[in-house]
């Protein structure tokens, strides 16, 4: 049982105290100096319930000495009606609330058990020690943690494939940690003395999208200044990651399916072919199989992207990941904030592990970096976006479009008039409309 000290030169209130907490707690009384000495010699008591006017002696005496002697304490001072200057006092040294003389018992007990659920809450949750077994090097800049069976699963498949010249699609919801797999593949596989090159194909205009995959010579269109080497030519002998490939359209598909077949790029502009040895893998949020069957990705590419397909769960989906997600991006906001934060509370990770992370492990991992920035020595509070009240916010705000409109048109009307709403902030805009937060990055950077 808890100890519970209550500090009084009124036996009566002692004893009349003394019996209301009895059920909850092993009580103490001192109606004396002398008293409160021995209590202290003797026991440390969660918490203490001072009278601020104590006999001779102010109250906050008492009070400065049991926070010398037991930090931890949860002090409650009692103040006679109308003393609240004195009050405040005690609050500024450290109490943690006040209650009025005459006492009311159901109020004081109210406080007195919102005080330990809130001292439960600041505990500090026992962090998981990071270890071999759940961080994965994958290059100086990005690391990978992981502890549930779904993503270990994961991350046998890329062992037994990453040497295999096969073409990969990874599917699933953005910011799942997609991108960190093809660099385990890469890093794993014979390729990775090669170049590894990305291409987020949802945020590459289809004009361009052949120079970009292809390159360009020089005066091939306005603007080609110079030869460029596309970026299959850039990755011959390593791999080419595809980000959002079912972005792309079907104009480009072609494009794209032809240099899979063949084997060999023609720079925009340029008569001579170039052969190129590429290991392809692509990734999207969207499910491509459905895309198919509407006619929105063409099923001859998808066959060829698809010779092994790794499905990653969302974190809703695998919440034993969140305790090590979370150490290790306290770590790393540690080294990239020069802070020196130790961990969180058991009620921050409680309203941690319980949210539902539209977002992702990205979504976590810039909640963790905004706390760290905010937190002492342990991250107490934890601030969620409140997404809902954003989209309740907004809901009258209406988008009119007329039948025919381009997509792209409606797409970008849509991204403009909802970074409007959220103040320009892109994570949140980001998250609304579900896509990444690099991707509303690409598709606003021309327009700003
Ligand atoms: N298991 C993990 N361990 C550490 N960091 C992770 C993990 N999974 C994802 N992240 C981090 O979360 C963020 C998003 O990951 P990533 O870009 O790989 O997701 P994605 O699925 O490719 O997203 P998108 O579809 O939006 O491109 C990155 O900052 C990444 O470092």
């Amino acid at each position: 049982m808890d100890k519970l000290l209550i500090i009084d030169d009124e036996k009566s209130v002692l004893n009349a105290l003394k019996f209301t907490f009895e059920d909850q707690f092993e009580v103490l009384t001192a109606n004396s100096m002398f008293e409160v000495n021995e209590m202290l010699l003797n026991h440390q008591p969660q918490i203490a319930l001072i009278d601020l006017r104590f006999g001779k002696i102010s109250g906050l005496k008492v009070l400065m000495k049991i926070k010398t002697m037991y930090p931890e304490t949860i002090i409650i001072v009692m103040t006679a009606f109308g003393t609240i200057e004195t009050s405040i006092k005690a609050i500024k040294m450290g109490a943690y609330d006040y209650v009025e003389k005459p006492i009311e018992v159901n109020r004081l007990r109210e406080i007195i058990n919102k005080a330990i659920r809130h001292d439960d809450q600041k505990k500090k949750f026992p962090m998981a020690p990071l270890t071999e077994s759940n961080v994965y090097k994958l290059s100086e800049f990005h690391s990978m943690a992981i502890h549930s069976r779904k993503m270990k699963d994961i991350l046998d498949i890329v062992d037994r494939i990453s040497k295999l010249n096969v073409n990969v699609l990874i599917q699933g919801e953005s910011g799942t940690g997609k991108e960190l797999i093809v660099r385990a593949i890469y890093q794993k596989s014979d390729r990775c003395h090669h170049e590894l090159c990305v291409v987020n194909c949802g945020a590459i205009p289809d004009s361009l999208i052949e120079s970009e995959l292809f390159g360009h010579v020089k005066g091939a269109f306005t603007g080609a200044v110079d030869n460029k080497k596309g970026v299959f030519e850039r990755a011959h002998k390593g791999i080419l990651f595809l980000d959002e490939i079912g972005e792309m359209s079907l104009a480009s598909q072609v494009k794209l399916l032809r240099v899979l077949q063949e084997g060999e790029i023609q720079p925009v502009g340029s008569e001579k072919s170039i052969k190129v040895d590429v290991r392809v893998i692509a990734a999207t949020n969207r499910n491509l199989e459905e895309e198919v069957e509407k006619g929105r990705f063409r099923s001859d590419l998808y066959y060829r992207l698809n010779v092994l397909t790794i499905q990653v769960p969302p974190l809703r989906e695998r919440r034993e990941d969140i305790p090590y997600l979370i150490e290790h991006f306290i770590e790393k906001a540690n080294d990239l904030y020069g802070t020196q934060v130790s961990g969180i509370s058991k009620g921050g990770m409680e309203t941690l592990m319980s949210y539902d992370y539209k977002g992702n492990v990205r979504e976590l991992e810039n909640i963790i970096f905004r706390a760290v920035i905010m937190a002492n020595d342990i991250i107490e509070e934890i601030a969620l976006p409140d997404l809902s009240s954003t989209i309740k916010a907004y809901e009258d705000d209406v988008i009119q479009i007329k039948v025919g409109t381009k997509l792209a048109e409606v797409e970008q009307e849509t991204i403009t008039r909802t970074l409007d709403a959220v103040n320009g902030n892109k994570a949140k805009a980001a998250r609304l409309l579900g896509i990444s937060e690099r991707n509303i990055h690409y598709k606003t950077q021309n327009k700003e």
